[in-house]
């Protein structure tokens, strides 16, 4: 969901750097042959997630939600030179087309992919980590939050994508509608966490930057 009108969009596109051609083509590659390609993060919030990742020099990343494996290399770029991604995800039909892209990639090696439920995997991590990308079921973001906020080091930043869930956080919500209604909770959650601090940044669906506090 982009709120923008599209040439703002179109002009925000071209005045950002471009993807690289490897990313361009797993880009182009899962709109041509996966599921549900809106998912991918895409160019703009591609290139900020690397340029986020470049800021802090990471030594370890955890996403949660790899998908076709797009935002994970775009995370991976800044990592530090010994550092590490560990992505998260438990459709296990994805994993062989985004290991033959991150293949193609020196940061291949850098990368960790865990297949399974994320809920299952975090408890499992002895990790202490500079920067967490949730993006996966959003019933569950809440819980994920929960679930790595104490792995987190002191200073450390989440990012959490899709946190204006195309608009239906303003409109009149169905009690049926359970995604929306753990997206409204889970902003409400974080915005009241004296642990952090919170920017809800409207780019593309809306991403929720928290800094654990010192
Ligand atoms: C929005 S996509 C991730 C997109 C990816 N981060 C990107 O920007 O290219 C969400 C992914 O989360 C995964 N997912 C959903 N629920 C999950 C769960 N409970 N545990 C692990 N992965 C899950 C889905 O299989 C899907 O691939």
């Amino acid at each position: 969901m982009d709120f923008l009108p599209p040439d703002i969009t179109a002009y925000a596109d071209a005045y950002t750097s471009p993807e690289s051609e490897l990313l361009c083509r797993l880009n182009r590659n899962t709109h041509a042959h996966i599921m549900a390609p809106r998912m991918l993060s895409g160019h703009i919030q591609g290139r900020f997630l690397s340029m986020i990742s470049w800021m802090i020099r990471p030594h370890r990343i955890l996403e949660i939600g790899t998908y076709t494996g797009y935002s994970a290399l775009c995370l991976a770029e800044g990592l530090a030179d010994n550092g590490k991604l560990i992505t998260i995800d438990h459709n296990e039909e994805l994993e062989d087309f985004a290991r033959s892209y991150w293949r193609q990639s020196p940061l291949n090696e850098k990368i960790d992919f865990q297949l399974g439920m994320a809920a299952n995997i975090l408890p499992t991590l002895n990790e202490t980590f500079d920067l967490v990308f949730i993006d996966a079921d959003k019933r569950n973001m809440s819980t994920y939050f929960d679930l790595i906020i104490d792995k987190l080091r002191p200073g450390g930043f989440i990012l959490v994508d899709n946190v204006l869930w195309s608009g239906k956080i303003v409109e009149s919500i169905k009690p049926s509608d359970s995604d929306t209604l753990a997206v409204l909770a889970f902003n409400q959650k974080v915005h009241d966490d004296p642990r952090v601090e919170n920017v809800l940044l409207p780019v593309r669906d809306g991403i929720m930057m928290l800094r654990k506090r010192n």
